[in-house]
């Protein structure tokens, strides 16, 4: 069974054809990095997964995406649903302005949860996963906006771990970050996939090369090569793969 499958999926930013007839399926408890240069479609392919491209109006797509088997663009689905299994966290870190405790808080309080306890836990669990919670156990009534740029991330993404996804997904998590940090997210996206499936979109390669277990190389909204990440970086069967990891594009 397939945590995440997409079937030839096309999608169109009106008149712009941002995806061309995408097929990937990706196994739970795996990193599937998406490489690739400045606008071939990277981000917009990781937002299908959570029908974030929705917000946008001129969009249309077409295909099959399915989490758990379940298509997630036919009708009736609930969105607010898939969205509790699906988190996501961008580029820039963007806490809330409120508490570092409210800000982990927050998704289970939108849910409708009330049990202290149970936030409590949840918050400090959250926060553990994260690899924050010995920095700012002691300050967690503190704003969010008082922690470094890597632990607002980090924080980030405890935020995104307390609504109990099962699919993470990181739109260049680390690109803004300082090699300490970036070297933080990274150790944490390898003992996060355990417990959940991870797609990040990077333009490291180094990066890539150190998280994933699948690597997908994106061109011009065509998935070019897909497969075990040491065989796209090592013997890639196509000739763009290889231009773009050896630097000579992109
Ligand atoms: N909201 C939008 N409306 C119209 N076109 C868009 C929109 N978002 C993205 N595009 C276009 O779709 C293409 C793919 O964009 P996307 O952001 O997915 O690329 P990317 O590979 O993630 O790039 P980058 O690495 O620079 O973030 C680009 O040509 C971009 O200009």
């Amino acid at each position: 069974m397939y945590k995440i499958e997409a079937k030839d999926v096309n999608l169109h930013y009106g008149d712009f054809h941002a995806l061309k007839g995408i097929n990937m399926k990706m196994k739970p408890n795996t990193v599937t990095a998406l490489i690739g240069p400045s606008g071939c479609g990277k981000s917009t392919f990781l937002r299908c997964i959570n029908r974030m491209n929705d917000l946008i109006d001129s969009v249309k797509i077409s295909g099959l995406i399915a989490v758990d088997g379940e298509d997630i663009y036919r009708k009736g689905i609930n969105i607010d649903e898939l969205r509790k299994h699906v988190g996501m966290v961008f580029q820039k870190p963007n806490p809330f302005p409120k508490s570092i405790f409210e800000n982990v808080a927050y998704g289970l309080r939108v849910n409708g949860e009330n049990n202290r306890g149970f936030i409590e836990d949840k918050v400090k669990e959250s926060l553990v996963q994260a690899a924050l919670w010995e920095e700012v156990k002691d300050k967690l009534k503190k704003s969010a906006f008082e922690l470094s740029g890597g632990q607002q991330q980090r924080l980030c993404i405890a935020r995104a771990l307390a609504i109990s996804p099962s699919v993470l997904l990181m739109d260049e998590p680390a690109s803004a970050l300082d090699p300490i940090s970036t070297a933080k997210i990274e150790e944490l996206i390898y003992e996060l996939k355990s417990n959940y499936t991870i797609v990040i979109v990077t333009h490291n390669m180094q990066q890539a090369g150190r998280v994933s277990d699948h690597t997908a190389f994106f061109y011009m909204g065509e998935l070019i090569e897909y497969g075990d990440t040491k065989k796209v970086f090592t013997n890639p069967d196509h000739i763009q793969t290889q231009n773009y990891i050896t630097g000579r594009f992109g």
